[in-house]
């Protein structure tokens, strides 16, 4: 978090400090967390796609507007964090994810013509719909971009990741990434162990990690039904 985000987080708790005192005190944990959310959400969104072929850079809300919160992309394994990416070198929060997830490896990708080799070829082949067999965590710390995935019932939810964004897809979920109309993203790219990248198109529900992701995922109680990712 830069030192201007700190401020105006400070700024947003002392005013709620403020409400809070004129108001009963079990209000305030629930003042506190609309905070959080809102400041995460300033770099990662998530909808329903519409189902037009159009350019995949574009947002492709559904009309009226579908949002998925960042709690709905959890019961599909889906993690996210908001990290300060002005400062990802000495950050002690990433430090201490990368510790307690055993992140051993980082490097970064930068998806542009200039710094990409086979730029296009790349771009293809990303927003092809693929599994990996491993988590793909990725740290967005400039630009922005969309990593689609599917939901329980096949929908394509659409995760915008913009700058301070880092999220991590399960091994297993079916995704896809393409750049926004902004084109231009730089991603760390971390992993725990000697790196594995391997894309696996659609379909590839023989392979252990789509099982055990549909086992742990999928077939779960969601939402106060069960739901049968095999249907
Ligand atoms: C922004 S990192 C490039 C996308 C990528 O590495 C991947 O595996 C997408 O699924
Ligand atoms: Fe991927
Ligand atoms: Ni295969």
């Amino acid at each position: 978090m830069g030192a201007s985000d700190k401020l105006r987080g400070l700024a947003v708790i002392l005013n709620m400090i403020n409400i809070a005192d004129s108001i009963h005190s079990a209000a305030f944990p629930l003042l506190f967390s609309v905070v959080w959310i809102a400041a995460i959400e300033e770099v990662i969104q998530a909808w329903y796609m519409d189902d037009s072929d159009e350019d995949q850079r574009l947002p492709h809300h559904r009309e009226p507007k579908e949002f998925v919160s960042l709690d709905q992309l959890a019961e599909l394994g889906v993690l996210s964090w908001r990290l300060d990416a002005d400062n990802y070198e000495n950050d002690e929060e990433l430090k201490k994810i990368r510790e307690e997830r055993g992140y051993s490896y980082m490097d970064f990708c930068e998806v542009c013509p200039e710094k990409l080799p086979n730029y296009e070829e790349k771009i293809k082949n990303f927003f092809e719909e693929h599994l990996h067999t491993d988590e793909e965590i990725r740290y967005c710390v400039a630009g922005s971009g969309y990593f689609d995935v599917r939901d329980h019932n096949e929908r394509w939810i659409r995760v915008w990741v913009k700058k301070g964004a880092m999220i991590v897809l399960p091994a297993g979920i079916y995704h896809r990434f393409t750049l926004d109309s902004d084109n231009y993203i730089k991603a760390m790219r971390l992993f725990v162990g000697d790196p594995v990248w391997t894309p696996y198109n659609r379909p590839h529900d023989h392979l252990p990690a789509r099982k055990e992701y549909i086992e742990n995922f999928l077939q779960k109680e969601s939402g106060g039904k069960a739901v049968d990712a095999a249907a």
